[in-house]
């Protein structure tokens, strides 16, 4: 089986610096036409002039066989100024301002401690702009459950805040409960939309046990019941618009992952729409593929949809056990694994 598609883009993206970008790019690049890139660097992306040099930075990483395209985000603080929005929407290159409440997830320490205490005028100025708010939903209250931190934050902070800001734009990034399903559901369309991981469509909280702890499966928002993940799975493939394919893709080095203090985060680049391809056949709805990877996004960012093409074709392959790079390994998501779908250009 064969299916073509329109290019596909990656809406919630981390392709770090230095040696890690030059050693997992290509991956993006290989099957995404562009990729909504994720500012929790070290330090962060917290300017207009950091987010152009690093788009710099990653124009000069991406093979030149390919016409990828990054899309800045700013990192959205306690101190972040309604002035630097205005910037960033000059700017051209930067398409939305991530919220990571502080503490809730990797290189989130400098994120936001009180979004309506100290955010409000940059929310505002952010209206004015038409600059979307891309947030990591999870409370990070010690006393909140690990697995409850999300639906938690739709209750205290997104409900609210679109009640406050009823023309916000606002994405719900990785997306990991019925809860947060039945939320963007009830949202507004073109005004509050969701992205889906493939590790939030496939696996459930088992598999970070599975015959003993399996560090590449942790990721933020954590996996959830199986419950959810199916609720997550009809949304999807229900057709619905405010639900669009952003693969989370989180590369850490070996060391980083499988230690005693692992860091959250799967490497999925190089699975992610064979994944995807699997979910969607698996429902059923194959003709709702496309939407997901390639319309939906776009529609509600107000960008245009790719023109060109991918091939997907049923095909298994065996997934590399580790990708070596200069500082080590990197282990993606089903390493050594066979998988059905196959994506090339055409
Ligand atoms: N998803 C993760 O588990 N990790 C991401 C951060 C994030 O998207 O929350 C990372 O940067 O490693
Ligand atoms: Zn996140
Ligand atoms: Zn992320």
């Amino acid at each position: 089986m064969e299916l073509t598609i329109t290019r596909p883009d990656d809406w919630h993206l981390h392709l770090r610096d230095g040696h890690l970008l030059q050693a997992v790019v290509s991956h993006s690049a290989n099957h995404f036409g562009r990729g909504i890139v994720m500012p929790n660097l070290k330090p962060p992306i917290t300017t207009t002039s950091a987010a152009v040099a690093y788009r710099e930075t990653i124009l000069k990483a991406v093979p030149a066989s390919s016409d990828f395209t990054p899309l800045m985000t700013l990192y959205l603080t306690d101190t972040t100024t309604p002035q630097e929005i205005k910037l960033a929407r000059k700017s051209g290159v930067i398409f939305a301002v991530k919220l990571y409440p502080a503490g809730a997830t990797t290189n989130s320490q400098d994120g936001v401690t009180d979004l309506f205490g100290k955010c409000l005028p940059v929310l505002e100025e952010m209206v004015e702009q038409n600059m979307p708010l891309l947030v990591h939903g999870e409370v990070t209250d010690p006393s909140v459950d690990v697995f409850d931190r999300e639906k938690v934050f739709i209750d205290t902070v997104l409900q609210p805040l679109i009640q406050r800001l009823p023309q916000l734009k606002v994405v719900m990034e990785h997306i990991t409960t019925m809860d947060a399903a039945r939320f963007v559901e009830s949202c507004k369309e073109g005004t509050v939309a969701a992205t889906v991981t493939p590790q939030h469509l496939v696996l459930n909280r088992n598999a970070l046990f599975q015959g003993g702890l399996q560090p590449h499966n942790y990721c933020l928002p954590i996996l959830k019941r199986e419950i959810h993940r199916q609720a997550i799975v009809s949304s999807v493939t229900s057709g619905n618009k405010r639900f669009f394919l952003g693969t989370d893709s989180a590369p850490h080095e070996r060391r980083g992952k499988e230690c005693s203090c692992g860091c959250a985060g799967i490497y999925n680049a190089p699975v992610a729409l064979s994944l995807y391809a699997k979910v969607f056949e698996e429902a059923g709805a194959l003709d709702k593929l496309e939407a997901f990877t390639s319309f939906n996004g776009p529609d509600f960012y107000g960008l245009p949809r790719n023109k060109s093409k991918i091939k997907l074709t049923k095909n298994l392959w065996r997934v590399p056990e580790s990708f070596a790079f200069s500082l080590g390994e990197i282990i993606p998501m089903f390493a050594g694994e066979t998988l059905e779908w196959q994506a090339s250009f055409i």
